[in-house]
């Protein structure tokens, strides 16, 4: 007995924010498929129905019973990549984000493993991250107060962290080659949810003739490709097997191991092309969401002073002091500061639709029969946002993460979704989140510049972030 999930009338949202272009209302009339608008869906077809992408049929799951479903319970069914074009040309179906299948399995254990070896969850990655809010805490400063948009700073420091573990390098804030690259980044994250983007997903052979974004992100992926092999080349340089200094050096290693051994299936996995693709995703997973994290921090503290004010007073000032950098130990006693970094993290949503995921096989979920190649997307907010789990789901309140005044977390906060292909950089975005957010909040106070209302406005790009602002960072 076969049911297909009921399908609503939605067409062509962009598989990673849900901007969407409704046939049923206007042919070219632009729509995001909002939480509000997921929320008024779900009331009417349930908590799984089927969206429309072109040729594609996606499912998308709600609520904590069919999330954890389709990411945990039946996880395994669930953990490919679909091919969207536009992501054919760019990230491939090679590196850790798009891959399937054992390349998958093996580039994401190389990963982990890597990265633990050069200090994620270990005492040198933390001080690495407090020498760059040093940096960062510098240039806010030579702002003397003034309005300024962080936003280049913000993610130029996060940037940093991730360079130093894939090549060694951090870069001057003032370097303007790398600060091209960064807005290169930046203005493919927003493109991907443009209109000409999402019509090349569905219309590609007609879509490559025509003028559009689609184009530019191409060439923005090629221009972050030639930075990419030019580090590749530097460390094939001066490269020596028996000291991995980063995760470049290791991921040569494991070339050669391959090469130089009897052909495996192993030969397939390691090469110089999927470190290239490796390194490119870690660049772009990493540095967008941590930084349009810490973008709403700032913006949440200057809309919200008294919450501000709490975390300053009784809370940094009580435990760290001026005299020296925070550390990531302090999270046990700043309760009320790690509630405030969670609510940040639930109500600013970056990846509030999950990165999409393919059935890899028939399944059935709910009793509806999802079939081998249908997409599936995890809505994370439809438990962010879950009236019943949260006593203000819209509003910002950081005592949604506290109980009798200690930290307390609540299994409904999924920012970094679950199961077997969940974040696989959680623990050191995690890191960088605190020791950032913490290290700006004791020198600054961060506030509105004369006359302006800051907002609260998406925008709408690969990650949820919040419209360029300006703010002030008044030295305290
Ligand atoms: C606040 C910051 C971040 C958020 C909210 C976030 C969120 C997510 C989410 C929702 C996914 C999709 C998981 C799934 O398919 O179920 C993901 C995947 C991923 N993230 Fe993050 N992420 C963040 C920071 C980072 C950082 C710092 C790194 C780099 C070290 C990173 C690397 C990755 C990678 C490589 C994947 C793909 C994993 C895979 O397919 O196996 N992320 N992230």
């Amino acid at each position: 007995h076969i049911v297909s999930p009921p399908i609503v009338p939605y067409c062509c949202p962009c598989p990673w924010t849900g901007l969407s272009w409704s046939q049923q209302e206007h042919p070219l009339q632009i729509k995001t498929l909002s939480i509000y608008v997921l929320s008024q869906l779900s009331k009417r077809y349930g908590d799984i129905f089927g969206i429309h992408m072109g040729s594609m049929k996606f499912v998308m799951v709600n609520g904590m019973r069919l999330v954890r479903e389709v990411l945990i319970n039946q996880g395994d069914k669930f953990m490919e990549r679909p091919d969207f074009p536009i992501d054919e040309q760019v990230f491939s179906k090679i590196g850790l984000v798009s891959s399937s299948g054992h390349l998958w399995k093996a580039q994401r254990r190389f990963t982990l493993s890597t990265l633990r070896n050069f200090g994620l969850g270990k005492r040198s990655l933390e001080e690495r991250i407090q020498e760059e809010c040093q940096f960062l805490g510098d240039v806010f400063r030579d702002e003397q107060g003034n309005p300024f948009n962080p936003q280049l700073k913000v993610t130029n420091a996060v940037a940093n962290v991730i360079c130093s573990l894939i090549f060694g390098n951090r870069f001057d804030y003032h370097d303007e080659d790398f600060q091209s690259l960064l807005k290169l980044m930046y203005e493919m994250t927003v493109l991907h949810g443009s209109i000409t983007s999402q019509l090349y997903n569905n219309f590609p052979s007609i879509m490559k003739y025509l003028p559009g974004a689609h184009h530019t992100i191409i060439k923005n992926w090629r221009l972050l490709r030639k930075f990419m092999q030019e580090q590749i080349n530097k460390h094939k340089e001066d490269w020596n097997p028996s000291e991995s200094r980063d995760y470049i050096d290791s991921y040569l290693l494991e070339i050669s191991k391959v090469s130089n051994c009897e052909k495996t299936l192993l030969d397939d996995t390691f090469r110089e092309e999927h470190l290239m693709a490796c390194t490119l995703d870690l660049m772009f997973a990493g540095i967008e969401t941590t930084s349009s994290t810490l973008r709403w921090a700032l913006l949440f503290m200057a809309i919200h002073p008294e919450i501000q004010g709490t975390v300053h007073k009784k809370l940094i000032d009580a435990v760290i002091g001026q005299a020296r950098p925070p550390a990531l130990e302090d999270r046990n006693n700043l309760h009320y500061t790690n509630a405030v970094i969670h609510e940040v993290q639930r109500k600013g949503n970056v990846v509030p639709f999950n990165v999409p995921r393919m059935a890899s096989e028939d399944a059935y979920v709910d009793g509806y029969f999802i079939p081998k190649g249908t997409g599936i997307m995890a809505n994370l907010s439809s438990l962010m946002f879950d009236k019943n789990e949260w006593k203000t789901p819209e509003h910002f309140n950081p005592e949604h993460f506290l109980k009798d005044g200690k930290f307390w977390k609540n299994e409904y906060f999924i920012p970094f979704s679950l199961g077997k292909r969940s974040c696989l950089g959680e623990l050191l975005a995690r890191s960088e989140l605190f020791l950032f957010f913490t290290s700006l909040l004791q020198k600054f106070t961060f506030q509105a510049p004369p006359d302006t209302k800051l907002s609260l406005q998406p925008m709408i790009g690969i990650a949820m972030a919040p419209k360029p602002y300006k703010i002030c960072a008044v030295p305290r």
